[in-house]
């Protein structure tokens, strides 16, 4: 039966994709069980996984049923114990048997698990998750304060709606908080209260207590709100459209909330500049478009489906109006903590690692993911609620070893990097902020740094963002770039190519940087402004084709195919 292992499936990509459960469910055809019960399945085990990740863990099952991933064992595990109907399979079948054969010692873990969070009966352990106070253990306790170092971020948009009007009305019974903190502390000792806390950074933006579901609201479902982790509308805010932009290109737009971000900023501008929207892969050009609709957005974003920026010819006369950019291409995703755009956080137990196991190693299972599952899964992630998508096949994974994470993250560097200079080969090009939502140096100050030294960037006058010239918000955020990554890379060239005058403690004072975890309750993120002079912007160039640091030219068909970890 297809229910156990499409329902892992959703988990999986839930804890290491950052997609919610909904979306997963009801975006993709083909699933071959019922959607409803799917959906019942994936959301209740995903509820109860803080509990059952505890039970799995102490009953030791994962080393000896070397079929189950942690995943199917949650999903079997929730059913033999907490579903009316059992586990959905004959008795006679493998993962029945799986589970059930050690039902005694589950249920003797699930017993502690609930004594240990005071419950006297299971219904009041049901009551206790599903209000999301599941917290007991040790581990759990570590898990917990990482969910709850993350309120849900929205972002009111100001295409369909204001900010007063959304205060006036959705949160017009919250209780205004001052800082991240105090939201936070306030939601945990008083759950029943609606909290909310205004962004002191980025305008529009508000944090609320991270219990809080907003999508059955009706301004989320007509995009007057939009869920956005508040580092992702750094890139548009500091883009900053004012009166005197003209187009402004999202070059790797899907799902839509930079793009919709964007165009809110530009609408106000009043500059009657317009977005273009550019999208490679086509399922997620889907959804790009449904988000610029929803946000109200079509007139003045104009989405290019299926379009490889790429290949997009920078001095096509289309482009002539185009002064700024905003490029946030896919990355190792490794700043991101996985929560359901729900509230969903998936907890995995632990199993032994495939060194540890040998005889785990090279034996065959039935299905690919189920494959990369049980090395990947070692991870139990939070995170922010916003709407993503992503291909994981190449993501960065908490297990990769050094060499292994190195030549990721070369390839992946590589990637960002030439997708940045395309960006800064647009003439008349003013403005261009980079993103990614990873920690690594290698995919951040590593690709400013060598953007800033390339060909590209020096003919055209590109320079840092310097802090003092950024958006107010921007400017007053506390962490900034790393110098020492900045240095690694102009000691590498230094003497081979000229530092033209580039100094690292500027490049890394004009990059933020966002930790997940921090007291400020964002992701991990990285953001770098670029700016040139109008003057010097309008030089022509030869397109198609640029000089890297090394003097190669990368040619459009060059461009490696990359499906990297998305936000
Ligand atoms: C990190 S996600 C963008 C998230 C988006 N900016 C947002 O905030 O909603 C990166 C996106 O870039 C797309 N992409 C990757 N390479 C691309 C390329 N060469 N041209 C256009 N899109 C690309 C991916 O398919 C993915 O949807």
């Amino acid at each position: 039966m297809a229910l156990y292992h499409e329902a892992a499936d959703i988990l999986k990509s839930v804890g290491i994709r950052n997609v919610s459960v909904k979306s997963l469910v009801y975006t993709k055809k083909g699933w071959k069980s019922d959607p409803k019960t799917l959906f019942a399945l994936s959301t209740e085990s995903a509820k109860w996984s803080e509990v059952l990740a505890e039970v799995i863990e102490k009953s030791g099952i994962l080393k000896i049923e070397k079929q189950l991933t942690p995943e199917l064992a949650l999903v079997l595990v929730h059913d033999l114990f907490l579903s009316k109907r059992g586990i959905a399979l004959p008795a006679s079948h493998g993962l029945h048997a799986s589970a059930s054969r050690h039902k005694v010692r589950l249920s003797a873990e699930l017993t502690k698990a609930r004594l240990r969070r005071g419950c006297a009966s299971l219904d009041q352990l049901r009551t206790e998750v599903n209000q999301n106070r599941s917290g007991g253990s040790a581990d759990a306790e570590n898990q917990k304060t990482a969910a709850s170092k993350h309120p849900r971020w929205v972002r009111v948009n100001t295409l369909k709606s204001t900010f007063q009007d959304q205060l006036d009305t959705t949160f017009a019974e919250y209780t205004q908080t001052s800082d991240i903190p105090g939201l936070l502390q306030a939601s945990h000792l008083d759950p029943d209260t609606k909290y909310l806390c205004q962004d002191r950074h980025v305008p529009d933006l508000l944090a609320i207590s991270p219990q809080i579901d907003l999508t059955t609201t009706k301004a989320y479902k007509q995009g007057q709100i939009i869920l956005q982790d508040k580092a992702s509308c750094f890139p548009a805010y500091l883009l900053n459209p004012d009166e005197d932009s003209g187009d402004i290109v999202d070059a790797c737009a899907a799902p839509g909330n930079k793009t919709t971000h964007t165009a809110a900023l530009l609408s106000h501008s009043g500059s009657g500049g317009k977005v273009v929207a550019c999208e490679k892969d086509a399922l997620r050009s889907l959804t790009l478009i449904k988000m610029t609709r929803l946000a109200g957005g079509e007139k003045i974003i104009a989405v290019k489906a299926k379009q490889d920026f790429m290949k997009l010819d920078p001095s096509a006369k289309e482009f002539a109006n185009v002064t700024g950019l905003l490029l946030d291409p896919s990355c190792s995703g490794s700043g991101i903590v996985g929560r359901d755009e729900g509230g969903l956080v998936v907890h995995l137990p632990s199993t032994m690692s495939s060194s540890e196991d040998p005889a785990a190693r090279g034996k065959k299972r039935k299905r690919q993911n189920i494959k990369s599952s049980r090395a990947e899964s070692k991870t139990t992630t939070t995170a922010p609620q916003e709407e993503v998508e992503e291909h994981p096949a190449l993501a960065v994974t908490a297990t990769d070893n050094g060499d292994k994470l190195a030549a990721r993250l070369e390839n992946l560097s590589g990637f960002q990097l030439r997708l940045l200079q395309r960006a800064m080969s647009f003439p008349a090009a003013r403005r261009i902020t980079y993103s990614t939502c990873s920690i690594h140096a290698e995919e951040n100050e590593h690709v400013v740094v060598k953007a800033l030294l390339s060909p590209v960037a020096r003919e055209r006058g590109w320079r840092i963002m310097s802090r003092g010239k950024q958006v107010e918000g921007m400017k007053a955020w506390e962490l900034r770039g790393w110098r020492s990554a900045c240095d690694a890379v102009l000691d590498e060239v230094d003497g081979e190519i000229a530092r033209d005058g580039l100094d690292a403690s500027e490049v890394a004072e004009g990059c933020i940087r966002c930790d997940k975890g921090s007291g400020e309750g964002t992701m991990g993120f990285f953001v770098a402004g670029f700016v040139r002079d109008a003057a010097v912007a309008g030089v022509s160039d030869k397109v198609g084709s640029f000089a890297d640091n090394n003097g190669v030219a990368h040619k459009e068909e060059d461009q490696e195919e990359w499906n990297g970890f998305d936000d």
